[in-house]
């Protein structure tokens, strides 16, 4: 595949879309290439009505399995309509979740064991798997007080899980760092705006290298 994939992650409240809405247009006058921002479910059509079933308050009986299948479908639909043409065309596609969500919040976060949720997901993506991926670390309880003090919205269900779960989500991202180092590189995202999304773009500047246009 010609393109390249790079994915964001952390924890809820960790500001990745905050970030990438400012990153976005620093980035592009440096790639040759076209950029694609993309978000789960991203633009696929039966993608986004497979992630209204997961987030509705009223599901709260799904089972975590049936969650983690969901997410797992709706990610295979966005990848197939979204992500791979995209890549095919030689785009840079970056993507704001991807199967490390999936990982730290239904394997680790709801406990049904991330080697089987990886293993899943590997059947939904056809073993694609990010060349880069910028984490954004955040404590949990910084991460839910940022949502509570900005939010206007309605609470979706996975917000009102309790801080235990959010802190094996991010145990568990943490773990994902460690054990790839090569592909994750863990930025420390308590720090000002302005300051992560300058650490964002000297790790896309230092991934891109030699093809980074001045
Ligand atoms: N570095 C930061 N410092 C303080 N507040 C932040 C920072 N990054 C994001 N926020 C705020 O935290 C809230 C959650 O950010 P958001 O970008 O929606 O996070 P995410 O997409 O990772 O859940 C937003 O209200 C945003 O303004
Ligand atoms: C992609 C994905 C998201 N999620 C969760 C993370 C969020 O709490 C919730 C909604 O995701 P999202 O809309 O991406 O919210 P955020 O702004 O925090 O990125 O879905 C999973 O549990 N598993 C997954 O595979």
């Amino acid at each position: 595949m010609a393109g390249t994939f790079i994915t964001f992650e952390g924890p809820d409240g960790a500001g990745k879309t905050s970030v990438l809405t400012a990153l976005m247009p620093e980035l592009a006058p440096h790639l040759a290439q076209a950029v694609r921002l993309t978000r789960e479910p991203g633009g696929a059509a039966i993608s986004e009505q497979i992630r209204q079933v997961i987030l509705d308050p009223q599901n709260g009986a799904m089972d975590a399995r049936t969650e983690a299948l969901l997410y797992a479908a709706s990610r295979r639909q966005h990848l197939a309509e979204v992500i791979q043409p995209a890549l095919a065309r030689g785009e840079v596609v970056i993507c704001d979740r991807f199967v490390d969500s999936s990982v730290a919040y239904q394997g680790a976060g709801r406990g049904i064991g991330e080697e089987a949720v990886l293993a899943m997901n590997q059947f939904a993506t056809a073993g694609l798997t990010p060349a880069l991926t910028l984490y954004l670390d955040v404590p949990s309880a910084v991460g839910l007080a940022r949502i509570q003090a900005h939010r206007t919205g309605q609470y979706d269900r996975l917000d009102q899980e309790q801080l235990a779960f959010h802190e094996r989500v991010r145990a568990a991202y943490l773990r994902l760092a460690q054990a790839h180092p090569d592909r994750i590189v863990t930025i420390d995202a308590t720090q000002s705006m302005t300051t992560v999304v300058a650490a964002c773009l000297a790790q896309l500047h230092r991934f891109f290298g030699s093809t980074w246009q001045a």
